[in-house]
């Protein structure tokens, strides 16, 4: 892999020596006899790029549940930001700060981007229903507000001119750009971005690292799951690698693309010195199911 695609920023926005914003603790969860996560515990620092990798099936998407809500953790803890979360509800989650989007998409067909974008605010709104069906003023003024500031959303993912669009005329790649306004629209500190990039050609990958880039030059961390690994290196200043629910690496992107458990994981049993991360496969060349929300 040519050098110029391994992130060389010295990250200049991760805080290394405040609290941790989230720490996976030790966290197990087992589907009956299946263990789908064994023993995992890593960090997310604050301002971090931080990506999850791993082969099919290794408990990426399960790992994201459990941050966000959907999974309790059989044993095992997660904190964000001094507060525990096992047990919380998903919404009270997305308050605290945690914000996600999801393997295959998931919008409101029927609306606009607009609309849908207006619903991650909704987390956030203080009004009363009476407030609304009166449409009182502090009503109006936040209804007011919140379309000011999704329609700056749709602009910074580069959609504004669709904002009147329903969402399912919209093409693949702007369905996707508008997952990750909706969720940016929840105000979250912790970005999680659950295979942003699949069924992207070269040119939309490259312009959502760039997309990634000005989110958390914006001040959001972010954590990515994501195949594909030229984007991977080239954007994350750490790598938290996966297997069969145990982590195996957690380092920067120089150093996993090296480590020989990583290459046996992806590509088999190590050929000596013949291998290399560049020959890790793209999701597609997995032959993965596409659909592993879980
Ligand atoms: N709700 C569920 N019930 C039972 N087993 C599940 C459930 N969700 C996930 N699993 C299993 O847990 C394991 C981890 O799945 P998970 O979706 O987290 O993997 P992943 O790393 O995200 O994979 P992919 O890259 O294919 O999306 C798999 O063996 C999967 O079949």
């Amino acid at each position: 892999m040519a050098d110029n695609l391994v992130s060389e920023t010295a990250a200049p926005y991760v805080d290394q020596t405040g609290p941790p914003l989230l720490s996976v603790d030790n966290v197990t969860l087992k589907f009956g006899g299946l263990t789908a996560l064994n023993q995992v515990s890593f960090e997310v620092r604050k301002g971090e790029i931080l990506a999850l990798i791993g082969p099919n099936g290794a408990g990426k998407t399960t790992c994201f549940n459990v941050m966000t809500g959907l999974y309790r953790p059989t044993a095992g803890t997660v904190v964000f930001d001094g507060t525990k979360l096992p047990g919380r509800k998903p919404h009270h989650i997305t308050k605290l700060g945690i914000a996600r989007t999801f393997q295959s998409i998931r919008l409101f067909p029927e609306m606009t981007a607009m609309e849908n974008v207006l619903v991650g605010a909704d987390v956030h709104h203080k009004t009363s229903v009476v407030g609304a069906l009166f449409g009182l003023p502090r009503h109006r003024r936040e209804e007011r507000e919140g379309r000011a500031e999704a329609l700056r959303l749709l602009d910074f993912v580069g959609m504004k001119h669709l904002a009147g669009e329903v969402a399912r005329n919209l093409s693949y790649g702007y369905q996707r750009r508008l997952e990750i306004a909706r969720a940016l629209a929840t105000k979250p500190k912790l970005l999680c971005l659950d295979e942003p990039a699949a069924g992207f050609n070269p040119a939309e990958k490259e312009e959502l690292r760039e997309l990634i880039r000005r989110i958390r030059d914006l001040g959001h961390t972010i954590l990515l799951i994501e195949h594909d690994m030229r984007l991977v290196m080239g954007i994350a200043e750490r790598i938290v690698v996966l297997e069969f629910g145990q982590k195996i690496a957690d380092a920067p992107p120089a150093e996993v693309r090296e480590n020989p458990k990583v290459i046996a994981a992806y590509l088999g049993e190590p050929d000596e010195d013949d291998v290399d991360a560049d020959l890790m496969p793209d999701r597609d060349d997995q032959g993965g199911s596409d659909d592993g929300d879980s």
